[in-house]
C-alpha cells in the first residue's frame, strides 16, 4: 500500500482556542476514508489545513509526488491544487452564472497550459487542444449523467445536481486526492443514495484517493474503508466502520450524541 498523504502532529490555534491538536493521519492510494466527529470537532479546519486554505501552527503535511514525499508546509492553496489535491466545500462554490460545461472547462484549464502566443495567434495546435478539452469535458459530464444539462446555468440546477457538478468539477482537475466536505449536506434520502453510487463510481473509474467529511452515518458506514474520528480537536479513534461502530469512546463522544 502506497501512502499518498501523511499528516504528522498537526496543530492549529485560533487565538486561545486549539481547534486541531496533535492530529496525525495518513491516506493511501485508491483509498476511501471518512473523517467524522461531532460539531466543532475540527474536521473543516483539518480540511482547510490539508488544502492550504489556512496554515498550521505546527506539524507537518507531506504529499507524494512520484517517489518522493513533498512537504506542503507554506504552499499556497492553488499550488496544492495543482499538485493534485481537489476539494469541494460545505457550501457549494460553483460559478453560478456559468453553464455546467463552462464550470468543468474552467477546472480543466490547469491541465492545458497553452503558451500565450499560441493562444493569441490561434496556431492550429491551439484549436486541436481546445477541441480535445471540450471532448474530455463532455465525456466526463456524460459519465455523471450531466451531459443533458450541459448548457444550463449552474444556478438553475436542483441542489443535489449542483453538488454532483461540484464533484465533477473537482475530478476535472485530474486530482490524486479528492476532498469532499459534507457532500450529502442538505440532500434528501434519494439524492444521498445517488451520491453514494457516484462516489463509488469515482473510486472505481478514476483510481483516486477520497477523504470525506460527512455527518450522514449511513453514507459513511456504507462507503468508507477506514474512518478517522475527531473530537474536540484530537484524534479519538481510527479503524474500519465495524471497529468504529463498536468503539466505546466514539459511541460516547459521537454516536451517543445521536441516540
Ligand atoms: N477562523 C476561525 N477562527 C476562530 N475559530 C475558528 C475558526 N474556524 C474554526 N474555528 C473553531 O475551531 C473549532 C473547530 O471548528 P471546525 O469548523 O473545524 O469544526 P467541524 O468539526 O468542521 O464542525 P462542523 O461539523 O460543525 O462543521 C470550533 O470551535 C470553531 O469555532
Amino acid at each position: 500500500m502506497t501512502t499518498i498523504l501523511k499528516v504528522d502532529k498537526l496543530v492549529k490555534k485560533f487565538g486561545g482556542l486549539t481547534a486541531v491538536s496533535n492530529v496525525s493521519m495518513q491516506l493511501n492510494e485508491d483509498e476511501l476514508v471518512a473523517l467524522i466527529g461531532p460539531n466543532g470537532a475540527g474536521k473543516t479546519t483539518v480540511f482547510n489545513l490539508l488544502t492550504g486554505v489556512i496554515s498550521q501552527s505546527s506539524g507537518k503535511i507531506c504529499f507524494r509526488e512520484r517517489e518522493e514525499m513533498i512537504s506542503l508546509n507554506n504552499k499556497k492553496a492553488y499550488q496544492i491544487a495543482n499538485m493534485g489535491c481537489a476539494r469541494t466545500f460545505q457550501n457549494i462554490r460553483l460559478f453560478k452564472n456559468m453553464t455546467v460545461l463552462d464550470n468543468v472547462l474552467v477546472a480543466m484549464t490547469n491541465q492545458y497550459k497553452e503558451g500565450f502566443f499560441k493562444s493569441v495567434l490561434r496556431f492550429p495546435s491551439f484549436y486541436r487542444t481546445e477541441d480535445e478539452i471540450l471532448k474530455k469535458a463532455r465525456a466526463l459530464l456524460a459519465i455523471f449523467d450531466l451531459d443533458k444539462d450541459m448548457y444550463k446555468l449552474a444556478s438553475n440546477l436542483p441542489y443535489g445536481i449542483q453538488r454532483r457538478l461540484e464533484i465533477v468539477r473537482g475530478l476535472a482537475m485530474k486530482p490524486k486526492i479528492l476532498f469532499l466536505d459534507e457532500p450529502a449536506a442538505g440532500m434528501n434520502p434519494e439524492e444521498t443514495a445517488d451520491l453514494t453510487r457516484l462516489i463509488r463510481k469515482i473510486q472505481k473509474e478514476f483510481h483516486i484517493t477520497v477523504l470525506l467529511i460527512e455527518h450522514d452515518m449511513s453514507l459513511v458506514m456504507n462507503l468508507a474503508e477506514r474512518i478517522y474520528v475527531l473530537d474536540q480537536g484530537k484524534m479519538l479513534a481510527e479503524g474500519t466502520p465495524n471497529e468504529i461502530q463498536q468503539d466505546k469512546a466514539v459511541i460516547k463522544a459521537y454516536l451517543g450524541e445521536e441516540g
